[in-house]
């Protein structure tokens, strides 16, 4: 099965983190943490800068990796690398995604999240 390599950002202020609800495709109304695809020569944290970038229209600050959530979807495996992350500046545009919540820790499961971050929710906590 072909793998494909993920960074996500769990972006942190306080006590609470940043979930965001996907807009388009096959996993679309699913909540994740924003992020997407490694691409040839990047690092994880480049990536994942981009990303937010592209997403969000936000600098962000990569911290430490959380954990590297493994997972098989039906058609393809997901290894998905998790990293706090911090604002830097921007206001966390929604440029792809349908909604957004700041999440404190009693309201983590208030969501529905791909099924590839139900682990990585479960470590949260
Ligand atoms: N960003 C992100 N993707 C996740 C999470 N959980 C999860 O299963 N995924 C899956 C959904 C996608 O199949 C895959 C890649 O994420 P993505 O669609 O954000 O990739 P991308 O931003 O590069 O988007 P695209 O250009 O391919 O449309 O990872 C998560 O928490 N965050
Ligand atoms: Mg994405």
């Amino acid at each position: 099965m072909k793998t494909i390599k993920v960074v996500a950002a769990v972006i942190r202020d306080g006590d609470k983190i940043f979930a965001t609800q996907r807009g388009y495709g096959d996993l679309k109304g699913g909540w994740e943490f924003p992020g997407g695809k490694i691409e040839e020569g990047e690092t994880p944290q480049e990536a994942l800068k981009r990303e937010i970038m592209e997403e969000l229209d936000t600098e962000i600050e990569v911290g430490e990796l959380i954990d590297t959530i493994e997972y098989d979807y039906p058609d393809f495996h997901l290894s998905m690398g998790c990293y706090w992350c911090s604002v830097v500046s921007g206001d966390l545009v929604l440029k792809e995604h349908e909604a957004a919540r700041w999440l404190g820790k009693d309201e983590l499961m208030d969501v529905e999240w791909l099924p590839a971050d139900v682990e990585l929710i479960g470590k949260l906590l």
